[in-house]
């Protein structure tokens, strides 16, 4: 038994069929983090999601929830977590108050310890207590999915893929909401395919690529993993060709005069290559770089592993 809010060791899947979805998944989420879990499409994710929320039956490793083996004690692990699906399934004709009622009935919580106004408030459904659940937008759909993993309020909420197809708008408030349940103690693991929002949101990110995990790393350390800088470099006159130099990784035209310049900055470093430039005969204008993201690293790490 460890502390963490989930631990996984060597989790193993292979489909009926043959797929081998899973091959060996090893990785902790400490308590009290928000986690995100990466991937390109078919990397295994939902798979490991599924696992989790017991959808989906492992053929190999362990699989623990806030201490709790998935095997060993299912009743505890299905209660420590919640999860909001990839996909918006619901009666279309349950209100969405009666929507978190049945749900806290299914988990055996007794009337007086609901919170399902609370929670409807929450997701700023209050005004949509008692509508149709049909006749709810898509979004509204999502957040009252979100309010219905929370019902028997788990130390551990999962997040599918909670904001594909979702506007800006309520990205955010969906994001500030995840910010305040994890404020108030709950660890949150999330998958997303908006990379700029993991970087954003989580403290701890793993990458898996083919079943495997291919980084765990505070997100600070996998940003900084990055190894190409990019320099946008404005000249004093118009090109038809950009200038060529071997400290160049690569190079592109933004307009005349804007060169936009990569570079690995294992080795070289800015002031290279801007000499680099104004040995090409070029006066520099203007000059402003943009450190590797998230989305760097992950293309390089995803592509090596290919
Ligand atoms: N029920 C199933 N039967 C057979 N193969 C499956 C099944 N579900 C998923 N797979 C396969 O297992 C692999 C992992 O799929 P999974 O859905 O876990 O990936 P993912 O990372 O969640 O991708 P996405 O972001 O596209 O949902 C894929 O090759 C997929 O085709």
């Amino acid at each position: 038994m460890t502390d963490a809010a989930i631990s996984l060791r060597d989790l193993s899947k292979t489909y009926a069929g043959g797929k081998q979805a899973l091959r060996g998944i090893s990785l902790d989420v400490p308590r009290g983090q928000i986690f995100g879990l990466l991937g390109p499409n078919g990397a295994g994710k939902s798979t490991t999601i599924n696992i989790l929320a017991g959808m989906v039956n492992k053929t190999g490793g362990t699989a623990e929830i806030w201490g709790f083996d998935l095997d060993r004690d299912p009743r505890n692990a299905k209660a420590s977590i919640g999860i909001v699906p990839q996909e918006i399934l619901f009666d279309p004709f349950f209100t969405p108050f009666e929507t978190l009622e049945n749900q806290a009935g299914l988990y055996g919580v007794p009337k007086a310890k609901r919170r399902s106004d609370a929670l409807l408030a929450a997701v700023h459904l209050t005004d949509k207590r008692d509508a149709y659940a049909r006749s709810l937008s898509g979004g509204m759909k999502r957040r009252l999915l979100v309010a219905k993993a929370m019902v028997h309020s788990p130390p551990v909420l999962v997040l599918d893929e909670p904001t594909a197809g979702v506007d800006v708008e309520l990205r955010q408030q969906l994001w500030a909401y995840v910010r305040e349940l994890n404020q108030r103690g709950v660890t949150v693991v999330l998958t997303t395919h908006y990379l700029e929002e993991a970087e954003e949101l989580c403290d701890r990110i793993a990458i898996i690529n083919h079943g495997q995990v291919i980084a765990n790393e505070p997100t600070r350390a996998l940003v900084g993993m990055a190894s190409e800088k990019v320099v946008e470099v404005t000249v004093d006159r118009d090109l038809t060709v950009p200038p060529a130099a071997p400290c160049f990784e690569k190079i592109e035209l933004k307009g005349e005069r804007t060169i936009v310049i990569t570079y690995d900055k294992r080795r070289v470093n800015a002031g290279e290559v801007l000499a680099a430039v104004t040995e090409a005969g070029l006066g520099i204008v203007d000059v402003s770089t943009r450190e590797a993201d998230l989305e760097d690293v992950f293309l390089n790490l995803t592509r090596a592993a290919a």
